[in-house]
């Protein structure tokens, strides 16, 4: 299997992002089942590890993703992302700049971008450079309980205006993850019903068929 950087890919499918983990071996685990079900894309995204854990944790999951040469981008954190030569980063609106983000990492990686509910802040992200841009949350999140929400319908208008892919995000499930796609989303980013599964690889290749014929 290829241990290369991956470059100039489009953000589309099952977005895996990771649940808070102190156990690195779950984590792990997890990651490799949502891969070998068919995710096309991991976030490492873990809000309580001390600077040593989130380091050891997303080196090891690089290495996972690598061999499954799915790309691994790092949320907020741009020096852990360029330390360990990770595919991109995500930031939101109490992180770093996209144009900031752009300056500081290598040229070819990738810069995901929270728009939340607002299309003025998807067609600003996408002039900065941003490679993607996402909005929600499309429902009620257990893993993020004050997320800004959003309307199906945004995603209908962001369509016809936005070129760059369209993730959608919060609260996804698989019984409403078809409408979030059918109205306009290239990936829909999951973390607790995926994670949460009680059979993540099925779970994840349940999601992956949601985007048959459309990879
Ligand atoms: C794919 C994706 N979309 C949105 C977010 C949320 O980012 P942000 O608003 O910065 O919030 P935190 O995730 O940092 O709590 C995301 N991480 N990924
Ligand atoms: C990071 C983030 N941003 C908006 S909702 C959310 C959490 C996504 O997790 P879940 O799929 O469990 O709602
Ligand atoms: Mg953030």
């Amino acid at each position: 299997m290829s241990m290369r950087p991956l470059r100039n890919l489009r953000i589309r499918g099952l977005y895996a992002i990771t649940p808070d983990s102190q156990n690195t071996n779950d984590l792990l685990d997890g990651t490799q089942q949502a891969l070998t079900g068919g995710a096309q894309v991991i976030q490492y995204r873990n809000k309580s590890a001390d600077k040593v854990l989130r380091k050891e944790q997303a080196g090891l999951l690089l290495q996972l993703c690598r061999q499954h040469e799915i790309p691994l981008i790092i949320n907020d954190h741009i020096e852990l992302a360029i330390e360990i030569g990770a595919d991109g980063v995500h930031v939101g609106r109490d992180d770093i700049s996209i144009s900031t983000a752009r300056k500081l990492l290598p040229p070819g990686k990738i810069i995901g971008a929270s728009c939340y509910n607002n299309l003025e802040s998807a067609l600003e992200a996408e002039k900065q450079g941003a490679d993607y841009v996402a909005f929600g949350a499309f429902y009620p999140s257990t893993t993020k309980p004050d997320a800004i929400p959003v309307s199906i319908n945004l995603v209908n208008q962001a369509r016809q205006i936005i070129t760059k892919p369209i993730v959608g995000i919060g609260g996804i499930r698989l019984i409403n993850a078809a409408v979030v796609i059918q109205n306009g989303c290239d990936a829909i980013a999951v973390c607790g019903d995926l994670f949460q599964a009680e059979n993540i690889k099925v779970r994840a290749a349940q999601y992956a068929r949601l985007f048959a014929g459309k990879l």
